[in-house]
């Protein structure tokens, strides 16, 4: 992956007044696969709306190779553009549908019918040329799509959900196909999707995006492993939430010991704390769950909390148990099960303990807003 591409400065998008996307800046190296990721009407489709040239910026540039393509029309920016819905041509064949894009742009019938051919090969269609769309199998569906699109030889691949009409088994192959085929093609790609697991297993780089601006971008350890802010936190399964108090004391963030709270102290490790209330976020999985009387000291750099189970689940692999704690309720998962009522402690290590002073976590979303 070299240089950008891809560059997005300052741009400003908004439909009739309204804003959706408030100054983002991107730059997409070539070769590169980003995934714009969000909730539901945070401007993802609208951003690569406006990469493609459907919506055109308030303010800001678009530019391909440094060159400013923000007025260029969309068939002259040299992308294609794969929906969720497919978008085939219902009374044309499988091939014809590939070709579609080569015969508005007059190639020969050599031409493409050996380019077809060559699109059916790799996404696995060959014997299907003469079928209609309405034969195929949905995941069949959106690898015709694809095949469209790539038949053009665009510079950027532009995807937008387009595994979410597919089935859950058949939604992992095609991810697993459209990754394979942007890695060997060497094509530079922009995934909009709202599917967490969909964007870290696909993407070089996630953009998670929240009310049309980009709360923090990086590669998908990154975004998983530091969130930057409550929302990314929460967004990136982090849904359990406490607040707690404390002060920064040199490298260290201490916290007072409380009803149900052990004193801790745990590293600052470069974050932006100050004295006060923070908001502490962790994963189900990342708390270890203990009976109250465990003999076990607690390590350095953990929060222990006391708490009591008020109800356990099994959704498959760990048990999960809802534990009462003085500072709220959490979940936390368990490879044995506990009974409801019991006395337990838990304990979070500092790397998966994510810490956000007030002003930080007055950006946390509902977990409505994280599920739309
Ligand atoms: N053509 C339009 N005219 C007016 N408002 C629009 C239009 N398209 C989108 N919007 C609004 O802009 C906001 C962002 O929409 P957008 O489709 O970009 O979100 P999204 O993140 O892609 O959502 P989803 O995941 O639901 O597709 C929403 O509030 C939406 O209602």
């Amino acid at each position: 992956m070299t240089g950008n591409f891809l560059e997005i400065r300052g741009v400003h998008v908004g439909y009739g007044g309204n804003p959706v996307l408030t100054d983002i800046d991107l730059a997409i190296a070539e070769g590169e696969f980003v995934a714009l990721l969000g909730s539901s009407g945070c401007g993802k489709s609208t951003l690569l709306r406006t990469i493609a040239g459907f919506n055109t910026p308030t303010s800001g540039t678009i530019a391909i190779r440094q060159r400013d393509v923000t007025e260029l029309s969309p068939d002259r920016r040299g992308m294609a553009l794969v929906f969720q819905s497919y978008a085939l041509w219902p009374h044309m064949t499988v091939a014809q549908n590939i070709g579609y894009g080569l015969k508005l742009r007059h190639k020969s019938k050599a031409e493409i019918a050996a380019r077809v051919a060559e699109m059916e090969a790799l996404l696995g269609l060959s014997g299907l040329g003469q079928r209609k769309p309405g034969a195929l199998s949905g995941g069949q569906r959106q690898r015709v799509a694809l095949g469209r699109a790539l038949a053009i030889d665009p510079a950027i691949l532009l995807l937008d959900e387009p595994l979410s009409n597919l089935d859950a088994r058949i939604r992992l192959a095609v991810r697993h196909d459209i990754r394979t085929l942007q890695q060997r093609l060497g094509i530079t790609a922009v995934h909009v999707t709202h599917d967490r697991e969909e964007a870290m297993v696909m993407a070089d780089r996630i953009v998670i995006l929240d009310q049309g601006r980009i709360a923090q971008q990086g590669t998908p350890e990154d975004v998983y492993n530091k969130p930057a802010s409550a929302f990314v936190a929460a967004f990136m399964g982090a849904e359990n939430a406490l607040q707690l108090e404390g002060t920064v004391v040199a490298d260290r963030f201490v916290l007072g010991a409380r009803p149900g709270q052990a004193p801790c102290q745990l590293p600052m490790a470069g974050r932006p704390l100050v004295d006060g209330p923070v908001e502490a976020r962790f994963r189900a999985e990342a708390a270890v769950l203990l009976a109250a009387d465990d003999a076990g000291s607690c390590p350095d750099a953990t929060l222990e909390l006391a708490g009591t189970v008020a109800a356990v689940s099994y959704p498959g692999g760990l048990w999960r148990h809802v534990v009462r704690t003085a500072s709220g309720e959490v979940q936390v998962d368990a490879p044995r099960a506990l009974a409801v009522g019991d006395a337990v402690k838990i304990r979070i290590a500092h790397p998966s303990l994510f810490l956000f002073s007030a002003a930080a976590h007055a950006a946390a979303p509902s977990r409505s807003r994280i599920a739309a």
